[in-house]
């Protein structure tokens, strides 16, 4: 079940080899002249060669010199790096902003030179365009609106939503991140200013996953919001309305997916930062009825799950004791209970005991401690909730750093998206674990809302934990030439993946075996030396690598569960019949690279 050998040692030589032999095909470009410069999909600035700048009638509308794509790339990290030299000092915020804004132009200008430029720096600019910058972009979204990115629909549009997918240029689209706006990342309901959120995540897709940017579209479902500040604010760009609620709601909701569809039948729609009720109800709505699927409760879930397995490793445990952990989680949103949901699942197919499998589990929310005596018990959260007479010592709605003392976790788990909940005292008792390494999870986004920082998690709990943010901390010199390391488990270590395989396999669905798969090749992917030292993910830079193996997983997944119709020229009994290192090198040469190709103009 989890095999954790590893895989192939040569991670990126191979990765390198094959995008190496990549040799751009042409593109074909229904328009000439300026209309091409103001495209970002085939600008070129000023790296067009002269023999196109002749067919595409762009001869004088630039500067004689012809850059190449390596000057232009160094010239703008140069811009990039100047930057950086004059805003030191400057608060972190206005530093960050300015970083966002120099990529955002970039991105506005030449997509091609953009994406390279993410690829080849992901590490540090992950946390400019996703999380945490992403988070203060949202924030200040209406103020920093400069050119609209993606589709919006609103509630004012319904009726019209079959013929407004028209209106979107691209012929093909493959991968849709869908929000309405309502829970951006731990900041709440920012309404319309919450496209960000798809258009950070759809980066990543073709950073990571190498998903055409041709073909992404990030959408904005605007049915109001119940954010007070932004009603009020006179440069608010959403509509000034409360949230639709109920049956009006979700006939927003359908009527979107159905244009969609109809426009584009085998699109993927992964679901981002939904309130947690619809963030539920939409899930078990459209999960078997198109290629969709919810992030936050899935795409973390199986992060999660990888993390947990890694951190009972990391003890030096064999993984059979996984069972045996005992494992605290803060927050019951969709992402708490998706984790929870998984993990007991993995529990549960470990022992062959389902009735007792979520038994070393504690779930908290904003109240303490669930137990089935809470009044109001979400349906939910209902399997998690513990029997008060089976908890010796704790009562309902315990406080955490009660369950902490009395349950010496092994693992200390944060989705409650309020920064600071593990305290310096829950800390200081997670000494008294009963674990040799006890792992703390402080996964709530963006920065400040993390449950706790890396540098406290180290001086409060030990030098000796493992610990694991959702947005990104540096690793912690413990003095004596150690370090303590920093994971950041996020679940851009899957979806991304999840979705690359669903698309390469022309998944008609998502299933739980192609999430399970998706999770257990993350849990693999890491050696025995490196959880060790603590590490638990793979570094971002090789997030291309881990996405193509984590695609290849949920394909050969599709396959076994007979929903994989194929993709292009590839048929499924082509796929059923490929090798594991065939579907591994099918998925990569799937992948989109950012490189200059020749542009052929037709009418
Ligand atoms: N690292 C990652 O990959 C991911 C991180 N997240 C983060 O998780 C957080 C929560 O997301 P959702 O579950 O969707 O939100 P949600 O709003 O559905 O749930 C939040 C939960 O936290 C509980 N809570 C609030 N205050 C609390 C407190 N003081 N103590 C204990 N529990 C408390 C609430 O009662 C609720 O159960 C967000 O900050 C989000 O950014 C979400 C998805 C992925
Ligand atoms: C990472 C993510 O999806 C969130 O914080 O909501
Ligand atoms: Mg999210």
């Amino acid at each position: 079940m989890w095999n954790l050998t590893r895989f192939a040692s040569s991670r990126l030589s191979r990765t390198r080899r094959l995008f190496s032999s990549a040799i751009p095909g042409p593109c074909i470009v229904h328009k000439r002249g300026t209309d091409i410069l103001h495209d970002p999909w085939f600008n070129k600035d000023t790296g067009f060669p002269l023999t196109e700048r002749d067919r595409l009638g762009l001869r004088g509308l630039l500067p004689p010199r012809v850059i190449s794509f390596e000057q232009q790339y160094d010239r703008f990290m140069d811009s990039y790096h100047s930057l950086e030299k004059n805003t030191k000092g400057q608060p972190d915020s206005v530093v960050a902003l300015a970083k966002w804004r120099i990529l955002n132009r970039l991105h506005d200008r030449n997509e091609t030179l953009y994406y390279r430029v993410l690829m080849d720096n992901i590490k540090d600019f992950a946390p400019i365009i996703y999380t945490p910058t992403v988070g203060l972009v949202c924030q200040n979204y209406s103020g920093l609106f400069r050119r609209p990115r993606g589709m919006y629909f609103s509630a004012k549009d319904k009726g019209e939503m079959m013929s407004m997918i028209y209106n979107w240029p691209s012929q093909h689209v493959d991968m849709i991140v869908l929000t309405d706006g309502s829970r951006i990342l731990g900041l709440g309901d920012l309404g319309v200013q919450g496209i960000g959120i798809p258009i950070g995540k759809l980066d990543m897709y073709v950073a990571a996953a190498g998903i055409n940017p041709q073909r992404i579209l990030p959408v904005m479902l605007d049915v109001g919001t119940n954010n007070q500040k932004l009603l009020e604010d006179r440069l608010y760009l959403g509509l000034r309305q409360p949230r639709l609620e109920g049956e009006e709601y979700l006939s927003i909701v359908d009527e979107f997916m159905e244009a969609v569809h109809t426009r584009w039948p085998k699109a993927i729609v992964q679901f981002e930062d939904f309130q947690m009720k619809w963030a539920f109800e939409t899930l078990d709505r459209y999960r078997k009825r198109f290629c969709m699927f919810n992030d936050d409760i899935q795409g973390t879930a199986g992060v999660a799950l990888a993390g947990l397995l890694g951190s009972a490793r990391a003890q030096g445990r064999s993984l059979a004791n996984f069972p045996d952990q005992k494992i605290v989680v803060v927050g019951a949103g969709s992402a708490g209970l998706g984790v929870l949901s998984m993990a007991v699942q993995a529990v549960a197919r470990m022992t062959g005991k389902h009735e007792t499998a979520a038994q070393n589990f504690f779930l908290l929310d904003k109240d303490g401690l669930i137990t089935k005596e809470r009044k109001n018990l979400d349906p939910a959260a209902a399997p998690f909730a513990k029997d008060p007479g089976q908890i010796v010592g704790l009562r309902e709605a315990a406080s955490l750093l009660e369950v902490v003392k009395t349950v010496k976790p092994d693992v200390l788990l944060g989705l409650s998206g309020v920064g600071g909940v593990f305290s310096e005292e829950v800390l200081k008792a997670l000494r008294e674990s009963g674990s040799t390494r006890p792992a703390i999870f402080a996964m709530s986004n963006p920065t400040m809302n993390a449950e706790c920082t890396a540098v406290d998690a180290f001086k409060h709990a030990g030098e000796n934990i493992v610990f694991a943010s959702g947005s990104p901390f540096k690793n912690i010199q413990l003095g004596n030439g150690k370090v303590g390391y920093v994971n950041q488990a996020n679940n851009m270590y899957l979806f991304p993946g999840i979705g690359l395989g669903s698309l390469v396999s022309g998944a008609r669905f998502i299933t739980d075996g192609m999430l399970q798969a998706a999770a257990e090749c993350l849990a693999s992917y890491m050696s025995d030396e490196e959880i060790q030292k603590g590490i638990l993910y793979p570094s971002v830079n090789s997030i291309r690598h881990i996405t193509a193996e984590v695609g290849a997983s949920v394909l050969r997944a599709a396959v076994a569960e007979e929903v994989a119709e194929g993709h292009g020229e590839v048929g499924p009994n082509e796929l059923a019949h490929m090798s594991k290192e065939d579907t591994v090198e099918y998925v990569f040469r799937n992948m989109w690279f950012p490189i200059y190709s020749p542009l052929v103009h037709e009418k």
